[in-house]
């Protein structure tokens, strides 16, 4: 992983400088395309053309349990996850339907459910039948948080490999709003009773509990908080490993990464600490209702697209904007210029 993290270049900044040129003199008023324009913008220098256009498009669900479901966080029960991942798998669930929607391939992977099977519909990456209780000892080794986030990474080559070059992050874990909200408050210095939100309608009157259940996980714990890959071995898990791998797999292999919600976003958050130009190559996508969705995402420094009170997860969110980075290609490049058009710059 470290020896393809060096190889990361930077963004072509001509390119986006010509791109800029471009559609500034597109036949509009000058940035009355907004959000479009900086999309159109960023992707020129991602790809390296200052004509990108969007082949196939993928969401890459990270599935996986977690071992503090032990304590009474989360309001479904463990086994959920891999009836819903097989949902996912089988496009019949909310990110199923939307990606459907959206023309995008899903890949549903297994990189640590706990079961005692696998599922030929699954792509078997498992590390782990779960996550350790992170209340009561570390999630993961070190090296298992590492070949985790490989998992990510290798995932963003398949796809690459099989002709996308527009990738989404999504997980299906049952209890990860916890491990998600114990790194968002290790890394804000926010006590979890601040910051701790339902997830999947968690009882708003047991929250207490919830919160005291983060707060043990990340107390007289001794954690490198500048190395992302030890925040994820003593209180992350293997979904959120993944979609760490995901973000930095954009970068390594030059995809843009849409984030998902609240996890997606915490997700994209440690993988920054590892590449500090990470926002770069990502785009977010919506505002996600999660209690600090919101918080996350100030943290990471983007600026979600859209709001539609989504709170699910999945890679929902992420596959609806998919429809924004290719309408921001064809502004680009089917619009004519004012020089084409024949008329004065406005
Ligand atoms: C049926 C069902 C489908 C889901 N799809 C995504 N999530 C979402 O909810 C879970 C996180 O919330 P918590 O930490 O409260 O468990 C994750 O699996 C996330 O993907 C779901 C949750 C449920 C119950
Ligand atoms: O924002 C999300 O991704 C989210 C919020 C609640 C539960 N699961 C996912």
């Amino acid at each position: 992983m470290k020896n393809q993290l060096s190889k990361i270049t930077p963004l072509h900044q001509e390119i986006m400088h010509q791109t800029r040129a471009r559609v500034d003199s597109l036949v509009k008023p000058q940035g009355s395309l907004g959000a479009l324009e900086e999309i159109a913008i960023k992707l020129s220098g991602i790809y390296g053309t200052t004509k990108p256009k969007i082949e196939k498009k993928a969401v890459i669900v990270m599935c996986a349990d977690h071992g503090v479901c032990a304590e009474g966080i989360a309001s479904a029960p463990p086994v959920v996850t891999w009836v819903q991942s097989l949902n996912i798998a089988k496009g019949v669930s909310g990110v199923g339907a939307l990606a459907k929607a959206a023309g995008a391939t899903v890949y549903t992977v297994d990189i640590g459910i706990d079961q005692p099977d696998k599922h030929p519909t699954l792509i078997d990456k498992r590390i782990l039948n779960g996550s350790g209780n992170i209340s009561k000892g570390n999630a993961m080794t070190y090296k298992e948080a590492t070949d985790a986030v490989q998992v990510g990474i290798d995932m963003v080559k398949r796809a690459v490999d099989e002709g996308h070059n527009l990738i989404a992050t999504g997980e299906m874990g049952i209890g990860n709003t916890t491990p998600s909200t114990a790194i968002l408050a290790l890394l804000t210095g926010k006590s979890p009773f601040e910051i701790t939100g339902v997830g999947a309608n968690f009882p708003v009157d047991q929250l207490d509990h919830k919160a005291a259940v983060i707060e043990k996980s990340i107390s007289g714990k001794k954690i490198n908080l500048d190395d992302p890959i030890d925040i994820i071995a003593s209180v992350g898990g293997l979904d959120i490993a993944g979609m760490t791998g995901i973000m930095l797999g954009g970068a390594i292999y030059r995809v843009p990464v849409i984030v998902d919600g609240y996890i997606s976003t915490v997700s994209a958050i440690l993988a920054s600490k590892l590449v500090p130009n990470l926002n770069d190559f990502i785009f977010a996508s919506h505002a996600s209702e999660e209690k600090s969705a919101a918080l996350a995402t100030s943290l990471l420094g983007l600026k979600p697209y859209l709001n539609l009170n989504m709170r699910l997860g999945e890679g929902s969110g992420a596959v609806l904007a998919f429809n924004l980075l290719e309408a921001a290609c064809t502004m680009n490049n089917d619009m004519i210029t004012f020089e084409e058009a024949g008329i004065g710059v406005v």
